[in-house]
């Protein structure tokens, strides 16, 4: 099991960026760690692999105490690799080269087996021979995730390690990584702001904001849990609407996602502005009273028009 129990850590004593930082994490699952930008996530990862110095508290891979520099001459735990958001090549050699870095050369031909099975992981094999400092940015995005799998890392930390793929091989490269690393059982914590890296592929999800756990559960749990409106964001788009509009006595507003709209017969009266279109669906831009409404909807509306929207 991976614990993070009651961390505290800050670059300057001044000011903290983590704060009682506590969590756990079973042998084998997957977290995803979300958070907008500068919330500590990567800072997070970094004292999980013994990068940084917890300024309080303590961390524990199966028993084992996770230290940082003041206690290792070489920094980073050896059961742990981190792969982070920069990719840490060796730009003058080959992509084959690279992964295979830190394998063993006595058994020659089980290194070249291995280095093959992570080139096709991760759908580089045709630039095996290339120089890494010849490749785009998503293409040493994919080197960098086959080097670190490379050793078969008990426990794998990713800080965005999709943010350069290119749109159309993501899902599939998400794929392929999530199956892999479940065959190997490796625990893994991804830090990521985009969702889709992690809805369908974590055992749990944690929200940092301002460097402390804001919401555990897993990604069915969050997706659905609209109270936070910062949660109810990260994990998907969100219309803030005023409870009066569906009958409820409350001052505050309450949030709803697109789809748990519907244009009806009945309900609050609304302007449509415009369309988009995603492929299985429309979502509508609707103005009601000044406010910006995002609803889905199987065909497109006439612009102009008015319709009615009420909650599914
Ligand atoms: N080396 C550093 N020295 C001082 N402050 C830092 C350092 N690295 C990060 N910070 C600060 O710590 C805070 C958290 O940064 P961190 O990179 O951990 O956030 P993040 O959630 O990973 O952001 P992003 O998603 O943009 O990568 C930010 O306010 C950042 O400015």
């Amino acid at each position: 099991m991976l614990i993070v129990k009651g961390v505290d850590f800050g670059y300057e004593p001044s000011r903290l960026i983590l704060k009682n930082i506590s969590l756990e994490l079973k042998k084998g699952s997957v977290l995803g760690l979300m958070g907008e930008s500068g919330s500590g996530k990567s800072t997070l990862l970094r004292i999980m692999y013994g990068l940084l110095d917890a300024t309080k508290g303590h961390l524990y891979w199966d028993g084992t105490e996770i230290l940082g520099p003041k206690y290792h001459l070489i920094p980073g735990m050896p059961f742990m690799k981190y792969l982070a958001q920069d990719f840490d090549l060796m730009p003058y050699t080959s992509v084959e080269e690279n992964i295979g870095q830190f394998l063993s050369n006595i058994h020659k031909a089980a290194k070249q087996d291995r280095v093959e099975e992570l080139l096709n992981l991760v759908d580089m094999s045709e630039f095996a021979k290339t120089k890494v400092k010849l490749l785009s940015g998503g293409q040493m995005q994919r080197v960098a995730l086959a080097k670190a799998l490379a050793l078969e890392p008990q426990v794998l930390l990713l800080d965005e390690p999709f943010s350069h793929i290119d749109h159309f091989r993501k899902n599939e490269l998400r794929r392929s990584l999530f199956a892999y690393v479940r065959k190997k059982k490796m625990t893994v914590v991804i830090a990521t702001h985009h969702i889709d890296d992690v809805l369908a592929f974590a055992d749990e999800i944690a929200v940092v904001k301002d460097g402390a756990i804001m919401a555990t559960g897993t990604p069915k749990i969050l997706y659905e849990d609209m109270r936070s409106l910062y949660v109810a964001r990260l994990l998907g788009e969100v219309n803030v609407l005023p409870a009066h509009w569906f009958g409820i006595d409350e001052k505050e507003d309450i949030y709803l996602r697109p789809q748990q709209l519907k244009i009806s017969a009945k309900g609050i009266t609304g302007r449509v502005k415009k369309n988009y279109y995603l492929g299985t669906h429309y979502v509508i831009e609707v103005i009601i009273e000044e406010r910006t409404v995002y609803v889905n909807n199987a065909e497109p509306l006439i612009e102009d028009t008015f319709i009615c929207i009420t909650v599914v």
